[in-house]
């Protein structure tokens, strides 16, 4: 059996945590109460995709959504895992979207539903290139931003985010074992906004990497 190789775990079929209202700017936006414990929700392995492949609008949306969000790629598992331990639990990182159909997610929500056709469908988590931990020494004060066709949409700091990675880390630990190739996606700065059929997402993080996608629609 061939060694895996943690630059490419988006292969490995693992669980992909994500974040929710971790930046006031963007709770502020849509007009939602800042949390006082973070909020999480789930996407499948098939929900990624990687740059040379289209991001699909779902056939049952009409408002799909950006949010431009730093990934963190987990090398050790770990369960109840300490905030002061945390770090040693990281193999890296991802530039990632956690692309939303925000019109099925507002009407989730209006009918206490889960999230789970307005996040995790396929596509929806669109990511770079694995970055080795040694590229960002600082995860928790890097510039993330996203252009649409050109224009400038999302630039935030991950300094604003209400939850640290150590922390987001050890609380999501205490409650969902955490392992080799699993992804935390850790929320999104304000300026989400919607795209269309044949949008060019251009997406970055300071000098250390840009991605690319285009979007296209689903026929059923
Ligand atoms: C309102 C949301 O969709 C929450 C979310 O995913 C975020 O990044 O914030
Ligand atoms: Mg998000």
């Amino acid at each position: 059996m061939t060694a895996r190789n943690i630059s490419r775990f988006w292969e490995w079929g693992r669980k992909i945590i994500c974040v929710g209202r971790n930046y006031a700017d963007h709770a502020k936006e849509l007009n939602n109460a800042l949390p006082t414990e973070p909020i999480l929700f789930l996407k499948p392995p098939s929900a990624y995709v990687t740059e040379g492949s289209p991001i699909l609008v779902p056939f049952y949306s009409s408002n799909l959504h950006h949010e431009v969000e730093l990934g963190v790629v987990i090398g050790k598992g770990g369960t109840a895992i300490s905030q002061s331990n945390a770090m040693d639990h990281v193999a890296g990182y991802a530039l990632c979207l956690d692309m939303t159909a925000r019109d099925i997610q507002e009407d989730c929500k209006s009918k206490g539903l889960p999230w789970t056709l307005a996040k995790a469908f396929n596509t929806s988590c669109p990511i770079s290139e694995f970055i080795p931990k040694e590229r960002i020494p600082d995860p928790g004060n890097v510039t993330l931003w996203l252009k649409v066709n050109d224009q400038l949409r999302q630039n935030g700091c991950t300094a604003q985010m209400i939850f640290s990675i150590p922390f987001l880390i050890s609380y999501i630990s205490k409650i969902i074992t955490l392992e080799e190739g699993d992804l935390i996606l850790t929320g999104t700065p304000k300026g989400v906004s919607a795209v269309q059929e044949h949008d060019e997402l251009q997406a970055g993080i300071e000098d250390v990497i840009t991605m690319n996608f285009k979007v296209n629609r689903k026929n059923q």
